[in-house]
């Protein structure tokens, strides 16, 4: 697979696997540990024997896709048969897929149960059993599908619990389900992984996305996801993004899940820049290119937030994460920073001249790539015959201002979030409040960001695509 060493979590995990323990494997997000869970897991399975013999649940459907996809490039020299199990997906092509004698089942816990009732999954042969982000799958929102689906695997069963956190009343549940566990953690002197510039925007609702835009114009990220708090957040960011004329797409539990992986797929393909999405896409996704992480609204729980921000970052790669705070939201800022044990840097939001900068350099940059190409062809004609009538400097600086795009004026509608409920202090408290949380659902009075910063309407042509690797911008 390339890798030219083991990471710290795969040497502390991978031979105590192989020697059979039971294992909680905490480390920080990006580090492998996919690999150091696989690699045990792949080496005890049999392939004459054709039952099931390795478990791994995992929250989410394109996380259970991702772990399915590295196990197999991990097995497949020993041809080891693996197959992903999810909500979303027809079930009867799953039954039949079924048939073929998978040795590894990937699944998320509601339709890995389904199949279990349909008598169409058996795990008695089971001897591995993965949680991948072992937190989240023994939280509240999972933890009796857990419980029943593990009274289907064989109480002899090695159980490997992986995840980059793991709040202490989280693990005390988890030792329960495990025979002495060793417990491997990877030491750091912070939480979240050191190559990640971690911002705060402190800024009220209707203020925070234009100063998102004009971070967008002036960061230029390769990759961006933007994470907001609800589905209707997530649409509606999606949407304005657009208006303001960025390839960004959303996604969140609502979508069909043919719609979930094409979003997926175009993000990773870069056909689009901008991923926005609830923490569906929070947990576990290792999608190379994401150079931003933005918190549009801050989460809940510092969990959440070390792995949103994780999505950047990985492998030794360097990432920037900023995160908005509205006045009222301070206190969960400080409640992160204790958990991460690492302080944001305060980003004081660029003016909306700064961000035209940096789409100004956007367009000299296009402007540079276009004449080093040098197919300009009968445009030189022009350009010569425009030359003998006006001053060279004026000519560029009218194409740049042209080649500019600053739709900042284009009015976008977001609606107004209600602020978590206030909380000034006080540890990790659990998720009290169940997923939905603060999360609010009622009608937020409709008024609209953006507006602001009127009388800057250029025509808004040349789209022109960009240039590879930067956060394009279409036409709106
Ligand atoms: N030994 C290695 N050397 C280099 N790259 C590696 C190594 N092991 C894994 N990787 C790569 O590092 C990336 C991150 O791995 P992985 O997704 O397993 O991280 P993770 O620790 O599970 O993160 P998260 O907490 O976000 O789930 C992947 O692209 C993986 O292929
Ligand atoms: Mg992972």
């Amino acid at each position: 697979m390339g890798f030219e060493e083991a990471t710290p979590i795969q040497e502390g995990t991978i031979r105590l696997g192989m020697e059979g323990k039971d294992i909680i494997g905490q480390a920080q997000t990006g580090t492998g540990k996919t690999t150091a869970f696989g690699i045990p897991l792949i080496e005890k399975i049999d392939t004459r024997d054709g039952n099931v013999q390795g478990l791994v649940i995992a929250p989410t459907r394109e996380l259970a896709i991702q772990v399915s996809e590295e196990l197999y490039r991990l097995g497949k020299d020993k041809n080891v048969r693996i197959l992903s199990v999810f909500g979303g997906q027809e079930i009867g092509r799953q039954i039949r897929a079924l048939k073929n004698r998978p040795q590894i089942i990937v699944g998320t816990p509601g339709r890995l149960l389904d199949h279990i009732n349909r008598r169409t999954l058996k795990l008695e042969n089971v001897n591995t059993l993965v949680l991948d982000e072992a937190d989240e799958m023994l939280n509240m929102g999972f933890i009796e599908d857990i419980q029943s689906i593990m009274s289907n695997v064989p109480e002899a069963r090695q159980t490997l619990l992986f995840s980059a956190t793991m709040p202490d009343p989280i693990r005390r549940i988890a030792e329960k389900f495990m025979k002495s566990p060793e417990i491997v953690k990877i030491k750091s002197k912070e939480m979240t992984v050191e190559n990640i510039e971690q911002f705060f925007v402190k800024s009220v609702e209707r203020e925070k996305f234009d100063i998102l835009s004009r971070l967008l114009n002036v960061h230029q990220p390769e990759l961006a996801i933007v994470f907001g708090r609800t589905k209707r957040r997530v649409d509606e960011l999606a949407h304005a993004l657009n208006i303001r004329g960025y390839l960004a797409e959303g996604i969140h539990g609502d979508l069909s899940q043919a719609k979930r992986m094409s979003v997926l797929k175009q993000f990773k393909a870069n056909k689009i820049d901008i991923l926005v999405a609830t923490d569906v896409a929070a947990r576990g996704l290792d999608i190379s290119g994401v150079s931003h992480v933005y918190n549009f609204d801050i989460p809940q729980d510092p969990e959440s937030y070390v792995h949103r921000i994780g999505r950047t970052g990985r492998a030794g790669k360097k990432g920037v994460a900023v995160t908005f705070v509205t006045p009222r939201e301070m206190g969960y800022l400080s409640i992160v920073e204790r958990t991460t044990k690492k302080k944001m840097q305060a980003l004081v939001p660029p003016t909306a001249d700064e961000a035209v900068l940096g789409l100004q350099r956007v367009a000299m940059e296009q402007l540079e790539t276009m004449t080093e190409k040098n197919n300009l062809g009968s445009y030189r004609e022009l350009a010569t015959e425009m030359l003998e009538k006006h001053d060279a400097v004026d000519l560029i600086a009218a194409a740049l201002k042209t080649l500019t795009k600053d739709p900042e004026d284009a009015p976008v509608q977001i609606t107004e979030e209600r602020p978590l409920p206030s909380r000034g202090g006080g540890g990790y408290k659990g998720k009290g409040g169940g997923r939905s949380g603060g999360g609010y659902k009622g009608k937020g009075g409709g008024r609209s960001s953006g507006g602001g910063y009127k009388g800057r309407r250029d025509s808004g042509r040349a789209s022109g695509g960009g240039r590879p690797g930067r956060t394009r911008r279409h036409e709106s």
